[in-house]
């Protein structure tokens, strides 16, 4: 930015900007002099200020009126119509139509009446003869108008287009505030002698604080003749109450000195502004019509431009939530989404590698970053690694609790060192319990934007009596300023919708973490309860386990009445192994004949040590003679297995096959005693229990 002033220094600007922010423009002790003012007691019995130009509307001179009681000036019925009026609760302002005045001076006046402050104001304005009928047509086909706009753009130019239409004046203009009060025109409808000021962006001291607070108060600023000499109250001071009459809620309010300036210099001889309001009572900005001569517009139509604007601003708002909802709509994750192979921590690249794109358009961001467990994930222009380390570290001393933070002008936060080509951050924690913070960052490269200001901002003071005071610009044809430094704002929109898309982030990471959580204990689980069945070994059942198989075979053959046999079997001379070759080939020996016996099975059939160097094998759906063949083949395998050093090595088998009756016990006994006689009978043989 070229700096506030060319010429003044900052804090010469400052005190000017703070004096004309004191500027009393609530109270100017004048009115416009399209009306005149009675200021009255609160009883409504004396008059105590009048204005200057009383007699031209009432034809009574100010010093007489000033004696007179409120009934006399204004009559009984008036005067009995505002006590009621004010009596009772209601808006601050009670504007009625009445007849005024004797003879040729009986008219029709529009009447505003208000408390400010111990006395009630009347503001009186002699009504036109006009046919008003048309007005409730106009707001009839106003509320389908606006009902039907898809878009807040669209609604805007409607707007003023549907006033335009109605006020017959030369430029109508919508005026939006950004967060630091600059307006920028946003939409407009004009005749081809105005000036067009669509896009135009007018400086925040062009509508200082002081009338901002104005438009809180009244919503509506009505200025028919701007270069109309403003009309001063008799006295100057109330005698009984030297407090400055406060005329904002009224009509007639005297235009201050600086705005007339203004709107001269802007070419502008009529002015009507309307206040838009958001849904937190916030000015979000103003609906401004412009003549190029002075015009006046009857009560009946600026109580229907104010109308327009009142049926808008609703449907402004449900289309900026619409618009809202669309984006929270597509910062979802989507259902399912693959986030990381199985088995394995969310991983910041890889979920950016497939979604960086894609928020980076729906944000309208230049970069992205994820960080999460000390890992980051990147896409599109974001700083170095380790400024980005460095942006973490701070984010959570700027505002620890915040639920985000956001710059569009990097360089002149503590970030600036660490910016690179960044000018702009919205960083958004994880709400993550986790001991090291998760961010979601989202940076904005540098925009240069050429403003279009209406009038160079700069050039709006100068000296009078050795004092720097604020004047309105003399030109404003179009200047155009180049802003640098500075990346587009972060609107409220993107804000919320960066944290739904961190909060969604969040709940993935989170039930992934759960779900990696869970698979881990499964494992752990699986690998308990195979160490609680199983022999390390030789990866057979273990006792237990083969003791759990003999229990579920034996039910399950007495139920089904199906056949199921026992081999139980020893390895002959074991121990002459381990003394001749050591325990750990005896080992070896064992875990061999496991697997040689284990290739001799059917899935069906379950191998399982009994203990030491006995196994047994659980034989499913096999009868005494499968039993035999079965039995006859694992020894003949290990017999013919070459066991290195240890061959050759051979088995004695016992065969018990299932009879009804049979329990675990009585089955194997039988399968031992088997065994036994094989033992008996020279090993390396098999033989059947009868
Ligand atoms: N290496 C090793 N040896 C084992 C293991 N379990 C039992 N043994 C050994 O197996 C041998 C069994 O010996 P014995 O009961 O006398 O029987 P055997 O020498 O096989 O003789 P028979 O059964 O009568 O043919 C003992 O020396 C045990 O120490 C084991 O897990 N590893």
């Amino acid at each position: 930015m070229n700096g506030p002033s060319k010429r003044f220094s900052k804090a010469e600007l400052d005190a000017a900007l703070d004096a004309c922010a004191r500027e009393p423009v609530h109270s100017p002790g004048a009115i416009q002099p399209v009306g005149c003012l009675i200021s009255l007691d609160a009883e409504l019995g004396r008059v105590r200020q009048v204005s200057a130009n009383l007699e031209t509307y009432l034809d009574v001179a100010p010093e007489q009126a000033l004696t007179a009681s409120a009934r006399r000036l204004l009559g009984g019925p008036l005067i009995e119509r505002l006590q009621q009026a004010l009596l009772a609760p209601g808006p601050q302002t009670r504007e009625l139509t009445v007849n005024l005045g004797v003879g040729r001076w009986r008219r029709r006046f529009h009447v505003i009446a208000y408390r400010s402050g111990q006395r009630v104001v009347v503001e009186l304005e002699p009504l036109l003869a006009q046919n008003e009928h048309h007005l409730l047509a106009v707001l009839n086909r106003w509320l389908i108008t606006a009902g039907e706009a898809s878009s807040v753009e669209q609604l805007h130019q409607r707007l003023v287009e549907e006033v335009h239409r109605l006020t017959g004046l030369d430029r109508i203009m919508l005026y939006r505030f950004d967060e630091y009060w600059n307006g920028s025109v946003v939409a407009e409808s004009r005749t081809g002698t105005a000036q067009s000021f669509l896009g135009h962006h007018f400086p925040a001291s062009d509508i200082p604080a002081q009338v901002r607070r104005l438009y809180d108060i009244n919503r509506l600023r009505s200025i028919p003749d701007a270069a109309a000499a403003p009309v001063p109250l008799i006295p100057a001071a109330d005698p009984l109450d030297p407090a400055p009459l406060d005329l904002s809620p009224g009509i007639l309010r005297a235009v201050s000195p600086i705005h007339q300036t203004y709107l001269s210099n802007m070419g502008v001889a009529t002015a009507l502004s309307v206040a838009l309001h958001d849904d937190e009572e916030r000015l979000g900005g103003l609906l401004t019509c412009h003549g190029l001569t002075p015009q006046r517009l009857s009560p009946g139509v600026r109580d229907t431009v104010r109308a327009l604007v009142q049926i808008a601003v609703p449907q402004l708002m449900l289309l900026h939530t619409k618009a809202e909802a669309r984006l929270m709509g597509e910062v979802k994750l989507p259902h399912g989404l693959q986030a990381e192979p199985h088995g394995q921590l969310i991983n910041p690249a890889q979920l950016l590698q497939q979604h960086g794109e894609t928020w980076l358009s729906l944000f309208g961001a230049d970069g992205i970053a994820l960080y999460h467990r000390q890992r980051h994930g990147r896409c599109g222009s974001v700083p170095e690694a380790s400024d980005i380390e460095a942006v973490i570290d701070w984010l959570p001393q700027s505002s620890p609790e915040a639920s985000l933070w956001h710059s569009h002008c990097l360089k002149e936060t503590p970030l600036g060192p660490w910016r690179g080509q960044s000018c702009g951050l919205l960083a958004v924690p994880l709400p993550l319990d986790s001991q090291s913070p998760s961010w979601l960052l989202l940076f904005r490269d540098e925009q240069v934007d050429t403003r279009r200001w209406a009038g160079e901002p700069c050039d709006q003071a100068e000296y009078r009596n050795a004092r720097l005071v604020l004047t309105p610009r003399r030109s404003f044809a179009e200047w155009q300023e180049a802003v640098h430094d500075q990346s587009r704002v972060w609107r409220r929109i993107t804000r919320r919708a960066a944290v739904e898309l961190a909060d969604n982030l969040a709940t993935l990471i989170a039930s992934h973490e759960i779900q990696l959580l869970n698979a881990r204990l499964r494992q752990v689980n699986d690998r308990l309860a195979k160490m609680a069945t199983h022999d390390n070994l030789t990866g057979a059942w273990n006792r237990y386990g083969s003791e759990e198989a003999i229990d579920a075979e034996i039910a399950a053959a007495e139920r089904y009445h199906r056949p199921c046999a026992l081999l139980l079997f020893d390895v002959d001379h074991f121990k002459v192994v381990n003394d001749r070759h050591g325990h750990d080939i005896g080992d070896q020996v064992l875990a061999r004949l496991a697997a040689v016996v284990r290739d001799n099975l059917r899935e069906s059939d379950h191998l399982g040590r009994w203990g030491g160097e006995e196994f047994l094998v659980l034989a499913t759906s096999t009868d005494a003679d499968g039993a035999r063949e079965l039995a006859e083949r694992l020894r003949s395998s290990i017999a013919g297995t070459d066991f290195g050093q240890a061959s050759p090595v051979t088995i004695s088998i016992g065969i018990a096959d299932f009879r009804q009756g049979d329990t675990p016990k009585t089955l194997v006994k039988r399968a031992d005693d088997a065994m036994y006689q094989a033992k008996q009978a020279g090993r390396n043989c098999v033989r059947y229990s009868d």
